[in-house]
This record gives structure tokens, C-alpha cells and sequence, in this order.
């Protein structure tokens, strides 16, 4: 490949980030993997973590829409959405990885709001990139949810690695798409958007029923896009 001046840092970890993973390429790790992972000083792989803060809250939008409450994603730095959190550094173990990237990322008081080892919900494996995906949940109420979003801005990397916060909107308008249906068709980084399914299921913000469908309405929006666009070419 042409060196097109990753520069020493970059050059490293920059085949993690490279997009067009699918959900296939991940396996799920189980508690005895990630286990033994830990004994091992977590080598060989390369690892990550990840966070989803979320706050539940029933409310008829514009008097039309069954809303659930919100998720905090992030606009990054590559231009793909994903969950504040970064790379593993060497001697860390995944729970103080994700606790320094969110303090880097969006500015999150580790005094008072800092992840636990018992809030990770899932781990994944891409043998491909030798990359481990470590994934935490937090739930916080509303008003500290508003807090947190305001913080972002004053956050270390913000502008750099975190170009914005957003929140998920967790709704689906009357035509069966807008809303969140729609954006799952975004480009995620990783398994960001996989992880996002599992973490609103995770939380019981969704039944399966209603996750069945809004990934359906999504999968078809994109099918029906591809057509289009082939008959465009
Ligand atoms: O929200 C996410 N969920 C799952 N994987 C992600 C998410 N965000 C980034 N990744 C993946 O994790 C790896 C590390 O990326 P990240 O950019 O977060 O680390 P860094 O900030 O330390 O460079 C990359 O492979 C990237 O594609």
C-alpha cells in the first residue's frame, strides 16, 4: 500500500479502524475466555472497549411516537458513529482502557461516574484484526444524561477524536423508517451498530418484537437503496 504518511502512532492502528467488518467477522467471548484472557495479561490480541450511557424514559413524542429515552453515541473522528472509548493501552486491563477514553473522550467525571467491571455486557472477537471489542453498559437518569452531554464539550479530545456527541433516537415515525430504523443505516465503526442492538435489548428498552422489526425496515431501506443505485449506474 502507498504510504500515505500514517506517521509512527497512526501506522499501528489504523488496520483496526479499516471499515467493512461485518457482524459475521465477530464471535462472542464467553466469561471463561475473557477469563483466561485476563491471565494472560490479555495477549496476544490487540483490545478495545466501548461504552453505551443511556437514560429510559416512556413519552408519547409530539403526542404521535412511543419514545423509550436516549442513547449517547458519537459523530468520530473518521467519520463512522460509535461509542465513546478507544484502544487498550499496554499494562491496562479493558475496564480502565474504557474509564480513560471516556475521560478523554466526553469528559465523564470518573469521581462520580466511572464504569465498573460488572457493567461490560458483552466481548467480541475479530480474529481477522486479532482485535478484542469490549462492550459496558451504563444506565443514569435523565437529568445526569443532559449533564454528562453538556461535559462532552469541554472534554480533552473533543473536536479531535470526538467531533460530537448524539443521541440514538429511539422512536419509529409512522412511516416504519424514520426514526430508529433510519439510524442504523449510518456507517458504524467496528461492530458499533451490532452492539447497539444488543445493548438497547440488553436494557429491555426494546422487545424483541420491536427490535425485529426496526432491523427489518432497515435492512430493507438498504436493499431497496443498493437497487437504485445499480439502476443509476
Ligand atoms: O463503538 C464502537 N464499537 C465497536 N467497535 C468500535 C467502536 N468504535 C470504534 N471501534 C473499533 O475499535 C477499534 C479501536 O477504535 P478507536 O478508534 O475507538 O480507538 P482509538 O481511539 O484508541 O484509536 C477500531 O477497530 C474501531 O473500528
Amino acid at each position: 500500500m502507498t504510504d500515505i504518511g500514517w506517521g509512527p502512532v497512526l501506522s499501528e492502528s489504523e488496520g483496526y479502524g479499516r471499515l467493512g467488518d461485518n457482524s459475521d467477522d465477530y464471535t462472542l467471548l464467553t466469561h471463561q475466555d475473557i477469563d483466561k484472557l485476563a491471565r494472560a495479561g490479555y495477549k496476544p490480541h490487540q483490545h478495545a472497549s466501548h461504552g453505551m450511557i443511556f437514560f429510559r424514559k416512556q413519552n408519547k413524542l409530539w403526542d404521535l411516537y412511543e419514545q423509550k429515552g436516549f442513547a449517547m453515541m458519537q459523530m468520530r473522528f473518521d467519520g463512522t458513529l460509535g461509542f465513546p472509548g478507544g484502544l487498550m493501552d499496554e499494562g491496562e486491563a479493558p475496564i480502565q482502557c474504557l474509564n480513560r477514553e471516556l475521560h478523554e473522550e466526553i469528559g465523564l467525571d470518573l469521581t462520580k461516574h466511572a464504569f465498573s467491571d460488572d457493567e461490560r455486557i458483552a466481548s467480541y472477537l475479530h480474529e481477522g484484526k486479532n482485535l478484542v471489542l469490549h462492550f459496558y453498559l451504563k444506565e443514569v437518569s435523565a437529568e445526569e444524561f443532559f449533564a454528562l452531554e453538556t461535559n462532552t464539550l469541554h472534554a480533552p479530545e473533543y473536536g479531535i477524536e470526538t467531533l460530537g456527541i448524539i443521541r440514538v433516537p429511539l422512536f419509529t415515525m409512522g412511516d416504519g423508517l424514520r426514526g430508529f430504523p433510519a439510524f442504523l443505516t449510518n456507517h458504524f465503526a467496528g461492530n458499533a451498530r451490532s452492539e447497539l442492538i444488543t445493548g438497547l435489548m440488553a436494557a429491555k428498552l426494546f422487545t424483541q418484537e420491536d427490535m425485529e422489526k426496526a432491523i427489518k425496515a432497515y435492512k430493507d431501506f438498504i436493499k431497496n437503496r443498493s437497487l437504485i443505485e445499480n439502476m443509476l449506474e
